[in-house]
């Protein structure tokens, strides 16, 4: 009897353990259901948000992409990723995360959205990690109209014109120190690209050579922070709605604080040293120096100024080092087209290495400056460039697009659209032989619109400065058998297996003799 009261007692209390793992079960799934569907609201991309009564929206077609993630795992298959989205015509809609990007896949789109429709498209979408935790929210190239648009003027203005001229004997100057680097030790000629690029960039800055010591490498770090979580690398910012979450739920942020922290110390480190002597009226000029000054007009704070400088210093270095190395790769690959720009500047400077190419040349040589253009064209420094974000809904060409969405141009597929350039593959410097070869029209590595590179009539000065001297001067080949396509951007050892040899002894004694105190700096 107590052994049946005994076993009836357990069944009851197993079959409650039963029903209670039920329970937990089904609330456990019903949770999980709230939580997906709370989420899926939280991260509807624009496009799924209503349209204004009595409209809807219209995209061009794209892929479906997946639930949540959209085509990101597309996307991190480079270039190969930029033709399968060409396929769908000449505008793609694909999904980053919970952003709605629009691919742009010629010449003619980039134009018309970037170019004509540019007061609308001029907008940036919000980043939270790499813009409002990394930058503090003062990076411009990241920020949204308001807050880019000020810091925007100022670069304009303290950059173009007669500062433009007055930065060119920075440019000339380093670009022979370039030389003597190729003739002395021309195994690393990468690092005398990358000494070249920072040494300008930081002389228009801070009127100086960048200083050396531990400053540099923390400086360093911090550009790395930026590149590598810049627009589309940064998982977290492909879905901004999540900062919408209570905060103890964002547990990555914790990491892009620090970063962001790392980053102010590290700049005001540089910067304070670099301030006082500017103060003090014993450095040439420089950007910084006009900032200081006052000369702007910038209504910024102290950490803004110096988050403006510091960015100038970023932006102008890595670009221009990356397409300097471009631009070995284009010399020994297309023996044929080197000779032709190396017939050119022989024709102006002679044969015998009588004097170097200079900026009054520019005019007399369109075929260096067509080359400097083509080979952005051939291989590109940048893959995408950040997005141009609609600030209002936009009706074209039979679409309706919703405010907020997000315009990308496709680089690659682009540069490779046979119907825009005949034989894309092919490098020919002639297709930009039309009376145009000084302006950047012909590929959008420096962007377009009203978010152009600011910097890109110093970078077009440095491409070609370097690209006239280094052709009239050295010969390069490739030191084994070597795959062209493959660059290896991201590495600060040699890209690429090159041999570099100046021309002969009357080069050599030129670049010798050449002296690297030129210019009224
Ligand atoms: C080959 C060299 C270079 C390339 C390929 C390049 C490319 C670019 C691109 C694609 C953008 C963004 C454009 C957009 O949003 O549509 C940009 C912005 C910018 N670049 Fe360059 N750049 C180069 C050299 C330079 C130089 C030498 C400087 C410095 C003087 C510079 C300073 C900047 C700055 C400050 C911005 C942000 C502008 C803003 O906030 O409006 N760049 N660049």
């Amino acid at each position: 009897m107590a052994f049946l009261s005994y076993a009836s007692r357990q069944l009851v209390a197993d079959s409650d353990d039963v029903s209670m793992i039920w329970v937990i079960a089904i609330l456990s799934v019903l949770a999980f259901l709230m939580v997906f569907a709370a989420l899926h609201r939280l991260l509807r991309p624009v496009d799924r948000l209503p349209a204004p009564s009595g409209k809807k929206w219209k995209l061009p077609p794209g892929p479906s992409g997946w639930p949540f993630i959209g085509s990101l795992l597309l996307y991190s298959k480079g270039e190969v990723a930029a033709h399968q989205i060409a396929e769908y015509g000449e505008m793609t809609t694909t999904h980053l995360g919970s952003k709605l990007w629009v691919v742009l896949n010629s010449n003619r789109l980039v134009s018309e959205l970037y170019g004509r429709k540019g007061s609308v498209t001029n907008g940036r979408p919000p980043y939270p990690m790499v813009s409002g935790m990394i930058s503090q929210n003062r990076r411009s190239v990241l920020l949204p109209v308001n807050g880019w648009a000020e810091r925007r003027r100022v670069m304009h203005q303290l950059l173009s014109g007669t500062a433009l001229a007055k930065y060119q004997d920075y440019q000339d100057m380093e670009s022979i120190t370039l030389l003597k680097g190729y003739l002395h030790r021309p195994q690393a000629w990468y690092v005398h690209n990358r000494i070249y690029s920072n040494s300008v960039i930081h002389r228009i800055t801070f009127g100086e050579r960048p200083p050396e010591g531990d400053n540099v490498k923390e400086i360093a770090k911090a550009q790395f922070d930026f590149l590598t979580n810049a627009p589309p690398y940064n998982l977290w910012d492909c879905f901004p709605e999540l900062t919408k979450l209570p905060i103890i739920f964002q547990w990555w942020r914790h990491k892009y604080a620090a970063m962001g922290h790392a980053t102010h110390a590290a700049y005001a480190r540089y910067w304070t040293p670099l301030k006082a002597a500017i103060e003090q009226g014993d450095r040439p000029p420089s950007f910084a120096q006009d900032l200081i000054s006052g000369e702007g007009k910038f209504s910024g704070t102290e950490t803004d100024k110096m988050f403006l400088a510091m960015q100038l210093v970023e932006a102008g270095s890595d670009t221009t080092r990356l397409a300097i190395n471009i631009f070995i790769l284009a010399a020994f690959s297309n023996p044929d087209k080197f000779q032709k720009a190396r017939d050119e500047v022989d024709s102006v400077c002679g044969g015998s290495g009588e004097r170097l190419p200079g900026f009054e040349d520019e005019k007399l040589l369109p075929y260096i400056n067509a080359f400097g253009k083509e080979m952005l064209r051939w291989r590109r420094v940048f893959a995408w460039t950040p997005e141009h974000t609609l600030t209002e809904d936009l009706a074209f060409e039979g679409y309706f697009f919703p405010k907020g969405t997000n315009f990308v141009i496709n680089h690659a597929s682009i540069a490779n659209d046979p119907s825009a350039y005949e034989s894309p593959q092919s490098f020919q410097p002639e297709r930009f032989l039309d009376g145009h070869e000084t302006d950047m029209g012909g590929h959008w590595q420096f962007g377009h619109g009203r978010r152009v590179c600011v910097g890109y009539r110093l970078a077009q000065k440095s491409l070609f400065i370097n690209v006239a001297r280094l052709v009239y001067c050295f010969d390069f080949a490739a030191r084994e058998p070597f795959d062209n396509t493959k660059i290896n951007h991201f590495t600060l050892d040699e890209p690429f297996p090159v041999e570099v040899r100046v021309r002969g002894t009357s080069f050599a004694e030129l670049i010798r003799n050449s002296s690297t105190n030129v210019g009224n700096v």
